[in-house]
C-alpha cells in the first residue's frame, strides 16, 4: 500500500513529513512525500519557514502521479495560497481518501498557515477532505466560533462540514474526570469517541492521528473504524513519547510488528557472526525483546524453540512468540523493573575469555553467586529474579552484562542486556569473535 503525505518538513522529525514516514513505516506502508515548505523547528522553538515554489510543488506531485498507485493522501502544512491552489488543481479529481489535518500553529508557536491564506484554505483544501481533523482550537479558528453551551461541537463541526469536508472530527475536547473526547460528524450522524487523557505535552500527536486515519481508510475500513483505530494509535504514540530533544516529548509508536521486525533482524545478524557457535551454552540461547512496561513473560517476545548449536553453525529452532522465553525473559523483567529503558537481552555461554573481553571493552558487568541463594528463593524457584536483583543492587550503573558461575547441576551463564536488540547485538560484537 502507498500513502502520499503532503506537508512541511520538520527537521526534528517529530511532526510533518518526517513523522509521517516514521508512522507509515511502522505500519508497513510505503510513504510517498511531497514537501510544501521547509521549516526550522525543534522540540522547544519554531524558527523560520521557506515555502517551495508552485513549480517545484507541481513537479513533485506530477512525478508521483505518473508513477505510483496511491491508496490515500494526507494533507498537513500547506502554508500559503500558491501552494493551496496547486494542491487543489492536482487533487480535486481524485477518488481516493484524503485526510486534511488543518495545522495552523505548532505546539511551539510557529505559524503553519499564513493568515491571508485562510480564505483559500477554506475554499480549496477543506472541500478535498474525506475527513478533516481540526483540534478544538483549529475548529474554533476555522468556524470563527468558540465552543460553548450554545455553540456546541456539533454546531461547529457542521459549519466546517458546510465548507465542503465530508466528515469532520474535532479532537481534544476536554471533559470531566480526566476524559478527553473527539466529536465526530459523519455525513448525517454524530457521535463522540471518549478516552483517558494523557498529560504529556508532545510534538507530533496531531500528525499521527491524521496519518492513522488515512492508513485505515486506505485499507477500506469505515470512517468509524478508522477513527477508533486512529484514537488508539495516537494514544499509544503519546504514551510511548520520548524525551529526545531538550524540549517537549516526541511521539512514537512501538507496534508489535516493529518489535518482531527488530528482533528478527538482530537474530539473523547474530546467527551470522563468525564463530558464534562457541558462545552457545548447553541449554542453548534465547534472544528477547519486550513491549514497553512488560508485566509478565507474556509481554516479552522470544524464540519458542531457542537458537541451537549444530556443529559449527547456529540454527533458529522455532518461531518468535510472546511468552516464547522463560529464563531470559524473566531476567529481562527484573532488569526492566529497575531500568525501564532496558527491553532486550540474550544469554551466552559462560567463558572466562568472554568475561575478560567484556571487562576490557569497558562494558559494565554485574554478577551473582548462586551458592549464596537463600533457601526460600530456591524453593520458590525464583533464582533468576533474585540473582539479577542482587547484581543490580551491587552495581552503581546499569549493567550491560550479568553473569553467574553456576552451581551444582546448574550451568554458568552470561546475559547481555540492552535497550533494543540492535543495542544488544552491538555489545555482543564487542565481546565475541
Ligand atoms: C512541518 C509541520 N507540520 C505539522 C506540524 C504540527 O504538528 P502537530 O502534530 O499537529 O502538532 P505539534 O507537534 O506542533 O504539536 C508541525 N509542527 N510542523
Ligand atoms: C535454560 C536456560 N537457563 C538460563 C539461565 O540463565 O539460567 S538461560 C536458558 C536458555 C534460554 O531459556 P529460555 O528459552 O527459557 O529463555
Amino acid at each position: 500500500m502507498n500513502i502520499l503525505s503532503i506537508g512541511g518538513s520538520d527537521p526534528s522529525s517529530g511532526a510533518g513529513i518526517q513523522s509521517d514516514i516514521r508512522m507509515f513505516s511502522a505500519l508497513n506502508t510505503y510513504t510517498l512525500t511531497v514537501i510544501t515548505a521547509i521549516t526550522s523547528q525543534n522540540t522547544s522553538n519554531f524558527g523560520i519557514v521557506e515555502p517551495v515554489s508552485s513549480k517545484m510543488l507541481k513537479k513533485q506531485l506530477e512525478s508521483l502521479f505518473l508513477d505510483f498507485k496511491i491508496d490515500g493522501i494526507k494533507i498537513g502544512m500547506v502554508y500559503n495560497s500558491k501552494i493551496i491552489k496547486v494542491i487543489y488543481q492536482q487533487l480535486n479529481k481524485l477518488k481516493i481518501p484524503i485526510v486534511v489535518d488543518p495545522v495552523i500553529k505548532s505546539t511551539t508557536g510557529g505559524k503553519l498557515l499564513e493568515i491571508n491564506a485562510v480564505k483559500d484554505f477554506k475554499k480549496y483544501i477543506i472541500p478535498l477532505a474525506t475527513v478533516i481533523t481540526p483540534n478544538k482550537d483549529e475548529a474554533e479558528f476555522l468556524s470563527k466560533t468558540k465552543i460553548s453551551r450554545k455553540n456546541t461541537p456539533k454546531i461547529i463541526a457542521k459549519k466546517i462540514q458546510d465548507m465542503g469536508a465530508k466528515n469532520v472530527v474535532i479532537t481534544g475536547i476536554e471533559g470531566r474526570n480526566n476524559k478527553i473526547s473527539d466529536f465526530v460528524l459523519e455525513k448525517n450522524t454524530k457521535y463522540v469517541i471518549s478516552g483517558e487523557k494523557i498529560s504529556k505535552i508532545n510534538h507530533g500527536s496531531g500528525c499521527n492521528h491524521s496519518a492513522a486515519i488515512v492508513y485505515s481508510l486506505a485499507k477500506k475500513k469505515s470512517i468509524k473504524e478508522s477513527l477508533y483505530f486512529a484514537r488508539k494509535f495516537t494514544y499509544d504514540s503519546i504514551k510511548n513519547a520520548k524525551k529526545i530533544g531538550k524540549g517537549v516529548l516526541i511521539t512514537d509508536i512501538q507496534s508489535e510488528d516493529k518489535i518482531k521486525e527488530d528482533l528478527s533482524n538482530a537474530i539473523n545478524r547474530f546467527t551470522e557472526i563468525k564463530g558464534i557457535y562457541k558462545n552457545i551454552p548447553e541449554c542453548q540461547t534465547n534472544f528477547v525483546f519486550s513491549k514497553q512496561k512488560p508485566k509478565s513473560t507474556k509481554d516479552v517476545l522470544g524464540i519458542s524453540g531457542r537458537i541451537v548449536k549444530a556443529e559449527k553453525r547456529v540454527i533458529v529452532a522455532g518461531e518468535l512468540k510472546y511468552g516464547g522465553s522463560k529464563h531470559v525473559a524473566t531476567a529481562l523483567l527484573s532488569m526492566n523493573k529497575k531500568y525501564p529503558q532496558i527491553c532486550s537481552a540474550i544469554n551466552l555461554k559462560y567463558q572466562k575469555t568472554t568475561i575478560s573481553k567484556i571487562k576490557k571493552s569497558k562494558l559494565i558487568v554485574g554478577s551473582y553467586d548462586r551458592s549464596l541463594e537463600p533457601k526460600d528463593v530456591k524453593i520458590k524457584g525464583s533464582t533468576i529474579k533474585w540473582g539479577i536483583n542482587f547484581a543490580i543492587k551491587n552495581s552503581k550503573n546499569i549493567p550491560d552484562v550479568i553473569y553467574h558461575k553456576g552451581d551444582f547441576g546448574k550451568e554458568p551463564m552470561i546475559i547481555v542486556f540492552g535497550k533494543t536488540p540492535e543495542n544488544v547485538l552491538k555489545k555482543i560484537l564487542k565481546i565475541t569473535g
